[in-house]
């Protein structure tokens, strides 16, 4: 489904405490991950914890196409009855994959190295994404590939029928890149190989084992190097969804800023290729404690604790960006809080997500009275003792942006609007229930 709910404008402000559990909702790279690789499995994969956002729902309806019966049988518990590893049939009609660029990346390598032809669209923000980045590895393993000018979707990608493996340096740390080729590489004979310059998110990697693929990873003088052995048969799993750390980072920041918050997030992913945000809000000194620390469907998970206090300013380094990429929007709401100054480093990638993120969190936050400085791979942001607030942010169509900005009034002096908090349903639908629920401020406002 394109993003095309009519805008819906908030606003945010300033109250007591914050308090209790935030149950935030499952992963959503694994949970389109589940989806595909049950699709591309043989039997039934009952899936729980799957987070019901738009994004993903959009990847269960072109699994759906493809020819997996998929079924929703419970509040985020999903059956999938997969057609294997080449198994896909010719879907009737335009695949929309939305506002997810997960979503449309990963089909296009899991139908690329399949003999059927299909067609992806999404919405206007998709739209502006850059593609090549997946498309040309993609027609190394023999798929014919059409696209709009710049590389861009609508793409129209003719299977190949005697795909080729592919061994494949990615030029961007990526784990979509690394997860489109490996989907692709499942039906092609031989080895694939994936070389990565820094590891990024490894869902793709666990599951695939998980789900019997042979593969494996290691860290060598060329980079981080992932090997994955073609046509295996998948055989279905239960798969069990933890919640979404990158989720989570909301509420964590909300209480991080209000004086007084206490609060707790259980049962949240500890991947290490995801924690870069906690490592960071730990060296500015933040209060979170990782309690219970166990492991559920193959990932580490910990029980969070979080309490309000004073944070210091940090510089986070390049390295540590891949492992914390989309908590970005959010680290500079928390920054705009702390003493000194917070500087995010190698961030480029951050200009191609939904929206251009270090370009609408600058302009958003100053316009809440926060100084803000930009270079193409920079962001900096000038903690302050009182953060004004008042202002407008646009959202640009990107759920991250709107969520960032409804936190950041929650701190302010003054109310901080944005224009449309409609397009947080593709990742986390009930983030306004959840922190009403643990004290905030939000509402809906007329345009
Ligand atoms: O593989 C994934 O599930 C994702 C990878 C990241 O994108 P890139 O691979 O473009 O960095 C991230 O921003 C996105 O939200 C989810
Ligand atoms: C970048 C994101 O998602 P995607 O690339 O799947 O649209 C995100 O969720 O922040």
């Amino acid at each position: 489904m394109s993003h095309a709910a009519d805008p819906q404008p908030m606003i945010s402000r300033s109250g007591g405490p914050l308090s209790g559990a935030a149950q935030v909702p499952g992963d959503k790279s694994i949970s389109h991950r589940a989806l595909i690789l049950g699709a591309l499995s043989v039997g039934e994969t009952r899936i729980t914890g799957l987070l019901e956002g738009q994004d993903v729902l959009d990847t269960a309806k072109a699994m759906a196409a493809f020819g997996a019966e998929i079924e929703r049988v419970g509040p985020g518990e999903w059956t999938v009855h997969g057609v294997g590893v080449g198994g896909f049939s010719e879907p009737a009609a335009i695949l929309d994959c939305g506002n997810s660029g997960t979503g449309v990346r990963l089909i296009m390598g899991a139908m690329a190295t399949t003999p059927i032809t299909a067609t992806f669209t999404g919405d206007a923000s998709l739209s502006r994404r850059p593609m090549a980045r997946v498309t040309d590895p993609l027609s190394e393993f023999g798929a014919q590939i059409t696209a709009r000018e710049g590389g861009r979707l609508p793409i129209t990608i003719q299977g190949a029928a005697d795909p080729l493996p592919l061994r494949y340096r990615t030029p961007i740390a990526s784990a979509q890149i690394k997860s489109a080729i490996l989907l692709a590489g499942l039906n092609a004979p031989g080895e694939t190989v994936v070389i990565e310059s820094e590891p990024t998110r490894d869902h793709s990697e666990r599951m695939l084992a998980g789900f019997g693929a042979e593969i494996h990873s290691e860290s060598t003088e060329e980079g981080h190097v992932i090997t994955l052995k073609g046509r295996p048969e998948l055989r279905a799993q239960p798969v069990a969804v933890p919640r979404d750390p990158s989720s989570a980072a909301f509420p964590v920041a909300a209480a991080l800023i209000v004086p007084g918050s206490e609060i707790r997030v259980p049962g949240v992913s500890r991947n290490p290729t995801r924690d870069g945000l906690y490592v960071t809000l730990l060296e500015m000194g933040a209060d979170i404690r990782f309690e219970n620390e166990r492991e559920e469907g193959g990932e580490p998970v910990a029980d969070m604790h979080v309490k309000h206090g004073p944070l210091t300013g940090v510089s986070v380094p390049p390295e540590r960006a891949a492992s914390m990429i989309d908590e970005f929007p959010i680290l500079s709401v928390i920054a705009a809080f702390a003493k000194g100054k917070t500087v995010m480093n190698g961030v480029a990638e951050l200009r191609v997500k939904e929206s251009d993120r270090i370009d609408a969190m600058a302009q958003g936050l100053r316009a809440n009275g926060v100084r803000v400085e930009e270079t193409r791979d920079t962001m900096t942001v000038h903690g302050m003792a009182a953060v004004p607030g008042g202002g407008l942010a646009v959202t640009h169509l990107d759920h991250r942006i709107a969520m960032s900005f409804l936190v950041l009034g929650l701190g302010t002096d003054s109310p901080v609007a944005i224009d449309d908090g409609s397009p947080i349903m593709t990742s986390f639908p009930d983030f306004i229930p959840l922190m009403r629920g643990l004290g905030a401020d939000i509402a809906e406002k007329s345009a």
